[in-house]
């Protein structure tokens, strides 16, 4: 006989995970980032389960990004190019039809990797949560490379231990790449 498929238990958020979904659910706008494996995308996939699925739009600033999470690039939903035309243009881009219902239905907007488009989204969120606990890896050597990756701020003193690192785990340079 076949055996049954195991699930794995459902994973529970953290204090500080939890704090971005409840955010949400108490209905603020809200940004939130963290390093890598801080469960960034595990809070989201909760968040899109938990939000009504009728006005609530999935998006994200790149094809690949919005690919991960199974929907489509913010331009492609806001029906106005890339936004860079004049504000009176681009209304009357997002009022055609099709996007006109989009628009007038969304009551959920999930953008992610919004850091990526230009800035003027920062006026629009009442919360900002950075997470800080990493999940994914318990090796603070490893965490503060990419962090540091992350932000851009390389230190030249850890240079060294860092090439160390690359040499020595194909993981670890898999895990790089893909930051
Ligand atoms: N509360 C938790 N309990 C157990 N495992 C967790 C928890 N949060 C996250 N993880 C695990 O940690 C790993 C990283 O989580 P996730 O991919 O959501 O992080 P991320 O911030 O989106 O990372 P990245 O920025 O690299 O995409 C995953 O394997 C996830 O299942």
């Amino acid at each position: 006989m076949a055996e049954p498929i195991r699930k794995n238990p459902p994973i529970t958020l953290t204090p500080e995970q939890n704090s971005v979904y409840e955010a949400v659910i108490q209905g603020h706008n809200i940004f939130f980032t963290g390093s890598a494996g801080t469960g960034k995308s595990l809070i989201l996939s909760k968040i899109i389960g938990v939000l009504p699925p009728d006005n609530t739009f999935i998006t994200a600033s790149t094809g690949l990004a919005a690919c991960n999470i199974k929907g489509t690039t913010i331009h492609s939903f806001a029906g106005m190019g890339l936004g860079e035309s004049s504000l009176e243009e681009c209304v009357k881009l997002a009022s055609r039809p099709a996007y006109r219902t989009q628009w007038r239905q969304c009551k959920h907007l999930i953008i992610d990797e919004i850091s990526i488009l230009s800035s003027a989204w920062k006026r629009c969120f009442t919360k900002c949560i950075v997470l800080k606990e990493v999940h994914r890896q318990a090796d603070q050597h490893f965490i503060n490379i990419l962090n540091e990756i992350r932000t851009g701020r390389m230190n030249d003193s850890e240079t060294k231990k860092r090439k160390l690192i690359l040499v020595g785990s194909a993981t670890v340079q898999l895990k790089i790449a893909s930051q």
